[in-house]
């Protein structure tokens, strides 16, 4: 079993930097973008989907980032204060950017998510609304990758990352790559690398780590020679998440080991990302074992897929515990 060193004595559990933003979801399920009557509205956006895992868990959560100054934005921040969310970090832009909105088909596969995200707020961030204090007060800080897409979004990402390393705040990346968000995967990949070297945690899937991988080893897909070239620099641990196929973790001192899912009857296959992330990241904060952590995880994702939502689909502490004992794991 392998435990991972935090600082105990912290305000915040963790903070979540990235964006939050709007998700409209599907009415009417196995139903064509053309054909879906209306929409339900949610929060959504890769951190703010952590966040609220790990707080819906029981976490103390912080956040960074920043919504528009119009009533999404002033949506998003009542949904997530009301979740019990500190918003320190979170910024209002009032230049005419706009808050991040997707748009999804509800579907088990197949399954068409539209996001519009032209001038998106979150990507306004600057590096000097980044407070080091307010890093210095959590035991971990998350960064989703999508951050690093563009400034000066992504020099406020970067210095985050070093105000953690600098406060011994634990740094996790969830890589979240979004293609389109970037010029190339050559760009990608080299802000990337820049970002896992900062980072004790670094979670992908496998087409994640081939774009980080496009200089270094173009067309590996060996996970084992991926880890190898990840564990360095800062990183302790490599997390390689294969949806259906379960997760893969590498450790520095050469420990591996591999996570089953449990299945479920699948309503949408998003959000399974950022909800495994945040069982793991409440795990660990609270103490917990990697090994707990991952299966925590997959568990929260399996809860997620199989409701109509994500930041309402993540689980409680005690939702997620009768879940994993009354359901099989497998391999
Ligand atoms: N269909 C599914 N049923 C149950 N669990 C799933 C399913 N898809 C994904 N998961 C769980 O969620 C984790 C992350 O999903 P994955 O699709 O690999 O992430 P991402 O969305 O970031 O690509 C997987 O490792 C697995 O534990
Ligand atoms: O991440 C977004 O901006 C939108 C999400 O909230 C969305 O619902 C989604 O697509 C989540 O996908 P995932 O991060 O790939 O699981």
């Amino acid at each position: 079993m392998t435990k991972i060193a935090l600082q105990q004595d912290r305000k915040l559990d963790a903070i979540v930097l990235g964006r939050a933003g709007v998700d409209l979801y599907a009415r009417e399920s196995n139903t064509d973008m053309a054909d879906i009557s209306g929409f339900n509205k949610f929060v959504g956006g890769s951190a703010a989907n952590i966040a609220v895992a790990v707080s819906k868990l029981g976490g103390k959560v912080g956040f960074i980032g920043c919504v528009a100054d119009d009533a999404f934005g002033g949506y998003v921040k009542q949904y997530m204060s009301g979740q019990g969310i500190n918003l320190d970090g979170m910024m209002t832009d009032n230049s005419g950017s706009r808050t991040s909105v997707a748009f999804t088909e509800m579907k088990p596969s197949d399954c068409t998510v539209l996001i519009y995200r032209n001038k998106a707020s979150d990507l306004t961030i600057k590096p000097e609304q980044v407070d080091p204090a307010y890093i210095a007060s959590s035991k971990v800080l998350v960064v989703t990758g999508t951050a690093l897409s563009e400034s000066p979004s992504r020099e406020a990402t970067l210095i985050a990352m070093e105000h953690a390393r600098r406060s011994n705040t634990l740094v996790v990346l969830d890589v979240d790559y979004r293609p389109y968000s970037w010029r190339t995967d050559v760009d990608a990949s080299i802000y990337y690398g820049i970002a896992a070297g900062l980072s004790d945690i670094v979670i992908g899937n496998r087409e994640e780590f081939d774009m980080m991988e496009t200089v270094l080893a173009p067309g590996n897909k060996d996970d084992d020679a991926t880890a190898e070239r990840f564990l360095r620099a800062n990183t302790q641990v490599v997390v390689i998440k294969a949806g259906e196929f379960g997760s893969k973790v590498y450790c520095r001192d050469g420990h591996k080991f591999q996570q089953g899912i449990f299945r479920v009857e699948v309503q949408k296959p998003f959000g399974s990302g950022d909800s495994f992330a945040g069982g793991l990241i409440w795990t660990l904060v609270n103490g917990g074992e990697l090994e707990d952590g991952v299966k925590h995880g997959s568990a929260a994702a399996a809860i997620n897929v199989s409701g109509n939502s994500c930041t309402e689909a993540m689980p409680t502490k005690e939702q997620l515990f009768d879940f994993i004992e009354t359901r099989e794991q497998s391999l």
